[in-house]
């Protein structure tokens, strides 16, 4: 496919609202829109300003003590990447853990067994295989009634890592999935029940009615694949969502967006509409629909933009011989999502009162990505599976070796996956202000805290506690999901660049501000020395402890050059 060739009609024809979407808002609209996240959201002290050369900056507006939790941030939008949809159960909208640890336990054993990868068309169908009676709504159509017995399609199997398991039964990982077997103390670790998608896609799943409410007005109902989706082909949508899960997810994030401001621009052209056919004089201004595709494109419109294909850095192991051939791949395979995309969603009905084609322009969709390349955290909530097993770890005996006797074979069975975390990446209004320093003062993890590795059957006690990578979750701050881009394979991940733990923050003196039920996708900034009012807010987008060439070259992906004082002072 030559993107040259059909470049988008859609750019061409409306080049002039294109450009009116992508320009840079102005300083006073910016000032407005972060002012009112800011007091919407009850931040206290901080504030968003124009930095010059550094575009904006988040600025402390308040002294804040070492330690201090500086910003709590509600992702604007957000996804659990595919292949984490295995292990984890979380809610689509929060990214709560749901369901039950039974359940959160069986289903990733039952799949484990399947050897169900979510590359596999018809895996997508997997995930409408829950129990009926572990959901909180009623269904009728008893078609989850199938896990058991409907799994002829699932032959793809490249599950995450299968080493040093022990597998368990059908008949007993069914028993748990159906939450007929209880496990010990798992009452200590109650979880929201599952709420079902109301248009019957079986793949989104909610912690509360008001998440799966909220979801589907915001951008769900034209992604659902179920029947009562609003989008205009099912089939074209499931082709959509394999194409992201072949090449790169971060097209379903996309895809979020460009839904959500179609979803509001709908709604604003219909109160428009009403409110002029109200008035017989025309006190209501008379919006044109650009003017009301601008208000729905606002927040996205307030983040810091470049063309995905222009902003990624060049890979080590392609030749720059090779750049523009390169760059000209991700730009297809940004086409190619797009052609499908809008084959989904894109509604002919529209075309003559509500229409907002403008958003599928390709130059649109590559500034979303790159977006989100530019600015976007990883996602992490902590799995209360690994809690649970720690805590039967800890129970004093004789509880501990009775406990064991039942939890033992699922942690076996688990191996060493039995604490993985919900990931994914999302974009975040507040905290994609932030700028970089290699010597920050504050920080957007929460805490890097080393869990002790539990002891599993069969493993030798010393390896454990001298192989600190198998303790240390995560070693590198920054998470690179890439599939190697190459000319030959041009299948490239999404990196999302800055990390987000799990826990709570270890500096300090542990006085921390952050609420103990931190358990969904918010994005945390803690302060790592006194702030004081005026001064910036940083963060390190690496690994401050990196060598100076080394840091240099990963900042490179962030499109400049660190000047921090760390930096000028390494620099020869
Ligand atoms: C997450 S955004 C930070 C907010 C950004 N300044 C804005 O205007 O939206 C990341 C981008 O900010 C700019 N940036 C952040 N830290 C910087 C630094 N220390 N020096 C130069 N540019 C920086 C780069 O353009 C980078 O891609």
């Amino acid at each position: 496919m030559e993107v040259d060739d059909t470049v988008c009609s859609i750019d061409a024809k409306f080049a002039n609202e294109v450009s009116a979407l992508l320009n840079p808002p102005h300083p006073l609209h910016l000032q407005e829109y972060f002012d009112n996240v800011i007091s919407r959201r009850q931040c206290r002290g901080i504030k968003v300003k124009q930095n010059g050369e550094l575009g904006k900056g988040l600025y402390a507006d308040l002294d804040f003590k070492e330690g201090e939790l500086v910003l709590k941030d509600q992702m604007l939008v957000g996804i659990q990447h595919c292949s984490n949809k295995i292990d984890c159960l979380v809610c689509s909208f929060c990214f709560r853990f749901i369901g039950s640890i039974e359940l959160q336990i069986g289903r990733r054993l039952y799949l484990q067994d399947l050897g169900v990868s979510v590359n596999h068309e018809s895996d997508l169908e997997t995930f409408k295989h829950i129990p009926e009676d572990c959901c909180q709504t009623d269904s009728s159509d008893g078609e989850d009634n199938s896990l058991m017995n409907n799994h002829d399609n699932l032959g793809n199997c490249a599950s995450s890592s299968s080493k040093e398991r022990f597998p368990l039964p059908r008949e007993v990982v069914e028993s748990l999935m159906n939450e007929e077997l209880v496990l010990p103390y798992s009452k200590e670790f109650s979880l929201p029940p599952l709420v079902r998608c109301a248009g019957g896609c079986g793949e989104a799943y909610y912690c509360s009615k008001s998440c799966a409410e909220a979801d589907w007005e915001l951008s769900h109902c034209l992604l659902c694949t179920g029947e009562s989706s609003k989008s205009l082909c099912r089939e074209a949508l499931l082709k959509f969502m394999q194409h992201a899960n072949d090449t790169n997810d971060i097209f379903l994030l996309a895809a979020k967006v460009i839904s959500s401001t179609i979803l509001r621009y709908r709604k604003l052209k219909v109160t428009h509409l009403e409110e002029r056919e109200k008035c017989a004089t025309p006190n209501v201004s008379d919006h044109s629909d650009i003017s009301l595709l601008l208000e729905a494109w606002k927040p996205i419109s307030m983040g810091h933009k470049k063309r995905w294909w222009d902003c990624v850095a060049l890979p080590d192991d392609v030749d720059s011989s090779d750049e523009a051939a390169f760059r000209m791949q991700l730009k297809e395979l940004a086409f190619k999502s797009l052609q499908l995309l809008k084959a989904a969603i894109f509604s002919k009905e529209c075309e003559s009162c509500l229409n907002s084609y403008q958003v599928f322009s390709l130059e649109i969709y590559g500034q979303i990505i790159g977006m989100f390349e530019l600015n976007n955290l990883d996602l992490v909530v902590a799995s209360p599976v690994e809690d649970y097993f720690l805590y039967i770890d800890d129970l004093p005996y004789p509880e501990k070796q009775e406990a064991e006797k039942v939890t033992r074979p699922f942690l076996d069975a688990l191996g060493d996956d039995y604490s993985v975390c919900c990931q994914g990446t999302a974009f975040f209004p507040l905290q994609s202000c932030i700028n970089h320093s290699c010597c920050p003062n504050a920080k957007a993890f929460k805490r890097e805290e080393i869990r002790r590795k539990i002891n599993r059957s069969g493993e030798d006690p010393e390896k454990i506690r001298r192989d600190p990578a198998k303790i240390w979750r995560f070693p590198a701050k920054i998470w690179r999901l890439k599939l190697t881009p190459t000319l030959t394979d041009p299948t490239v991940v999404h990196r999302s660049p800055i990390r987000l733990d799990p826990r709570l923050p270890a500096v300090g003196d542990g006085s921390f501000n952050v609420p103990p039920d931190d358990k969904d996708g918010q994005a945390i900034i803690i302060a790592l020395k006194p702030i004081c009012k005026g001064e910036e807010v940083t963060i390190s987008y690496v690994d401050e402890d990196l060598p100076f060439e080394e840091r240099q070259a990963l900042l490179a992906d962030y499109g400049f050059k660190c000047q921090c004082p760390k930096c000028l002072g390494e620099e020869q």
